[in-house]
Formats: C-alpha cells, structure tokens, sequence
C-alpha cells in the first residue's frame, strides 16, 4: 500500500522527531536522500551543470544543502534565489562554503543546464507559484534540464492535489518522509514525473490511519476472490445487471462482460437487450424484468445505458449492495441513498458528480478529493469518482481516500465506464465491501487497459477482454 499523510500530519510528526534529534539533523537527512537521488538521475555528477531554484523557506533549504552536496562531488552548482535575502541561512552558507555560486542571470544559467532542483516551495506553498517565481519556472521548463522537485513540484496545493495558479512541471519528484495527497491525486499528479519517497525516520510518528492511500499489487491479490474446493456458483455470488435500452443495448453488453470477469458465479441481466447479451454471452441468465421477479442476486449494477427508463428505486429497495452508475445517477435522491441499510457505491464520471453536487465539470476536476468527500457524505454511500485518477471515498471521512493508480488516458473511450461498474458489481456480489469492490474494479480495469492499449487507442470490449491478463498480473 502507498499511502499519504496530509500536511499537518507530517509537520506534527517532523516536529516529533526533530525533538528528539540534533539540530538540522533531519534537514541533512532529507538532503543526503535528494542528493543521492539527483546523482543516479544524472548517471555523472562530476562535471554536471545543476541549477538550484531556491524559494525562502525550508524546501529552499534541503535544495541548497543538495546542491552543496554535489558541488562537493565536482558538479558546477549554481543557486537562483527567489528572494536573496531570505534564503536559508544555514543552507545557503553550506552551499558557498563547498564551492556553489549565486547566479548573477537566472536564465544564462538555467539554458545550460543539465538538471534543475526545484526548492521554490515545498509543503509551505499555497496559491500557484508568486509573480516572481514563475519566470524562472517557465524558463527552467522551457530549458533542456531535467527538473527534479524537491518533495514536492512548487506550486501545487500538497494536501488537495489542486493547482491553483502556476506550477513547476517536474520530471521526477523526490519526496520526504511520506507521500502528500497532492503526488497521487490529479490535477497535482500530474505535475509529478516518477515520485521518489526518502525515508527520513518519520514513519513511527505518523498516525496508522492516512489520509489517502493506493492499492497495490499484493494488496488486489489479497483482496480479490478466489473460489475454494467448497465454492459453488451461488456461493461465488449472482451478480444483478440492470443496463442498457432499446436506443443503448451495447451498455448491457458491456456491463455484463465486466461483470463476467468480476469473479462472481453468475451473471443475472434484467432488461431489454437479453437477446444482445445472449448473442455475445450465452453463460448470462437473462429475463426481461422486473428485477425483483429476476430470482437471487447478491449484488446489483443498476445505470449503464438505461436512459430515461425507470426502475433505480425498484433497485435501490432491494436488500442487497447496490452499485447505481451513469443514467441511475440521474436526479438520484440523496434521503432514498441515505436511508439504504445494505451498501451503496456510487460511480460518477466528473460530469455526473458535478449535476449532483450542483456545481460545474471544471470544479470537479480540479478538486477531486474534496468533490468525493463532499458527495460520500453527501449521500451517505461509498463513491467512486471516475477520471484521470479514479478515486473512492466512504461516507464520513471514516477511512482513507483510495487513489487509484493504475489506468492510461486511452481509456477515456466510450462504453468503458460500462465494464467497469458490471466489475465492480460482481465483486461486490462477491462479497468484497464498497470500497475494496470499488477500488478493486478500478486497479484491475486501469491494469487491463494498459493490456489493451498497449501504445494505441483501445475499445472497452478490449478492456473487459483483457481483464484475465489483470487478474494473471496481481498474482504473479
Ligand atoms: N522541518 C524540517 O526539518 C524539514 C523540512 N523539510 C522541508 O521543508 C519544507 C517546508 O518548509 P517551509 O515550511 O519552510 O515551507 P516552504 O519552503 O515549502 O515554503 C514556504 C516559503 O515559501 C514562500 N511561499 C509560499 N507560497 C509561495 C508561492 N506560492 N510562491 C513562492 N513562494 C511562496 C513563503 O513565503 C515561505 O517563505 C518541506 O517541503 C521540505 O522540503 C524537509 O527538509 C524535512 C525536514
Ligand atoms: N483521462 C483519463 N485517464 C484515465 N482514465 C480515464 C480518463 N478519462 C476517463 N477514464 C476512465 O475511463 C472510464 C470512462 O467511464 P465513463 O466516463 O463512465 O464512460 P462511459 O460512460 O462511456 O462508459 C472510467 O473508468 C474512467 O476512470
Ligand atoms: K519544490
């Protein structure tokens, strides 16, 4: 598991541990690990040409005594100041005394540079980088260098993941003592590069509960079912399809192909495209409905291409988990969600949440992590807000955010969405809860995409095909 701490989290456990070391010592921790970093990045240090981009506060710092550090191994090391005569004293005096210079002209230097550390702002920062700064950004972007940010690229907003202004594009990200919400959470994310997390010796004083966390290989593999010698389909789960219409059959089809794949034991389509479901997938029950005359379901998928057709309330009394995606999403009440005493995963695309929020596509996009907790509480359900990085939130703030970090843009295709919620819903007939069906679902579909994609576009059958090389991934 990856996982994230907010800002006052980390500064509460930095201030533990400085407590308890000499003066600086941290500081110097964080600076080793930067400057090691850099030197694999840059493959030879001697003779390298490395800019240092230094802000006011301690981010500035930790660049200084790296750069001091490589200065010390032969690099020609030169410091931009943002503000000369608040830069850290302590650093900047280290950074002179191995041999580093202040740069009389920002830009001469920068055009010549082989690697930028970008210490402008670290955890401190708010607001997109100032007037002053961006300049210098730009010209850092604009050069040839490779940009590295230390802990974290400046300008983004560490604990939302929002970009409020201007902000540094970073090639690689090397950060300090635990990751911030902000490396994993678009739009910050993408201003990231390769992320790189130093231990600093923080990990005993940060809480056990992050603020966000992402699932990885091992933790799917043990997340996902398996059948056992005592296993029969019933017990594997029945997972309830209610999708598509006459005007979008292909939104059941496709449902069903994710839920196929979903490691339930049967698939049940209720609605009125059974003859195309049938066709493509002859192992699905089909009946053309109501769904409470359907027989047993473990789980239902209700939403994916229904259109205007009625029946999410039908669905939403059954006593069972209830995944409601795309069209169920439509005006749902938030009291009928509330009022559920089984699960409910909701699964909006950021225009879906943004119509139930009641606020634009733009704010949702660019502020994910709180659009999620807003409509997690909201509604009192478990939401998985689809997108760039896909994000799962319980009700409550109860536990972490799961960020998804798995996926390719080639996935914003139609029809994907469609395997995706059948996916989830099968895990959740499974028996997996809300927020492990959903974030399940997303892992593999976003791994199952990359097999699909492979460098060009992909289609969402293909996606739903190669959900078997996914599973076949995460265990191995
Ligand atoms: N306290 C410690 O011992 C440690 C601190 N660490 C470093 O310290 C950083 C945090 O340092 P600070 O709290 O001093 O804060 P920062 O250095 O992140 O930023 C604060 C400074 O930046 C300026 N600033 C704020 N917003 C700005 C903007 N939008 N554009 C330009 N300048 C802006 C402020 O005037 C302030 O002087 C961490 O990110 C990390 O790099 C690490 O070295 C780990 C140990
Ligand atoms: N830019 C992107 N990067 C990564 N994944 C994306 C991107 N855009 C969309 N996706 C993913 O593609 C799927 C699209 O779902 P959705 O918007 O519901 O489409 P549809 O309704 O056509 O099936 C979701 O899983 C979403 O997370
Ligand atoms: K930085």
């Amino acid at each position: 598991m990856r996982i994230a701490y907010r800002v006052e989290t980390v500064r509460a456990a930095e201030q533990e541990l400085i407590a308890r070391l000499p003066d600086g010592a941290l500081m110097q921790r964080a600076a080793a690990g930067l400057a090691a970093a850099t030197a694999g990045m840059l493959g030879r240090v001697y003779g390298a040409r490395v800019v240092v981009l230094a802000g006011s506060g301690d981010n500035g710092g930790d660049a200084l005594y790296a750069g001091a550090r490589l200065a010390r191994r032969g690099a020609g090391v030169s410091a931009v100041l943002l503000a000369p005569d608040r830069a850290h004293p302590d650093g900047l005096a280290a950074f002179l005394r191995a041999g580093g210079r202040v740069a009389d002209d920002p830009y001469d230097v920068l055009a010549a540079a082989d690697l930028v550390l970008d210490g402008i702002t670290g955890i401190g920062g708010h607001g997109g980088l100032r007037p002053d700064a961006v300049p210098v950004a730009r010209a850092a972007r604009g050069s040839n260098a490779l940009v590295v940010a230390v802990d974290l690229p400046s300008g983004i907003e560490a604990d939302s993941g929002e970009v409020l202004g201007e902000a540094l594009h970073a090639d690689a990200t090397v950060t300090f003592g635990a990751y911030k919400p902000g490396l994993l959470v678009d739009p910050a994310h993408a201003y990231t590069g390769a992320v790189r997390l130093v231990d600093i010796g923080l990990e005993p004083h940060l809480p056990s509960v992050p603020d966000c966390e992402a699932l990885q290989h091992a933790d799917v593999a043990q997340l996902l079912p398996v059948p056992t010698g005592e296993s029969d389909k019933y017990r594997r789960g029945v997972v309830g399809i209610v999708a598509g219409s006459a005007r979008y059959p292909g939104a059941a089809v496709l449902a069903v192909a994710g839920a196929l794949h979903g490691g339930a034991g049967a698939v049940r389509y209720v609605g009125p495209a059974a003859d195309d479901v049938i066709a493509r997938f002859p192992e699905t029950l089909v009946s053309a409905g109501p769904p409470a005359k359907a027989g047993r379901v473990q789980a239902w998928v209700v939403g994916p291409g229904l259109g205007d057709a009625p029946g999410v309330e039908e669905v939403l009394a059954a006593d069972v988990p209830v995944l409601v995606d795309a069209d169920g999403l439509r005006g749902l009440d938030p009291a009928v969600v509330r009022d559920r005493a089984a699960p409910t995963l909701l699964t909006p695309h950021a225009g879906e949440a943004a119509a139930l929020l009641g606020v634009s596509r733009a704010e949702v996009e660019s502020a994910r992590l709180r659009s999620v907790r807003e409509l997690a509480d909201r509604y009192g359900a478990t939401v998985l807000l689809k997108g760039s990085t896909t994000l799962v939130a319980d009700p409550g703030g109860r536990a972490p955010v799961r960020v998804n970090p798995t996926g390719t843009s080639w996935l914003a295709t139609a029809g994907s969405g469609d395997v995706l919620s059948g996916l989830a819903g099968s895990l959740l007939a499974a028996g997996l809860t809300a927020r492990d069906a959903g974030s399940v679902a997303a892992y593999l579909h976003g791994l199952s995409a990359r097999h699909a994609a492979n460098g060009a576009p992909l289609t969402a059958s293909s996606v739903a095909s190669s959900l078997t090389n996914a599973w076949r991934d995460v265990y191995a």
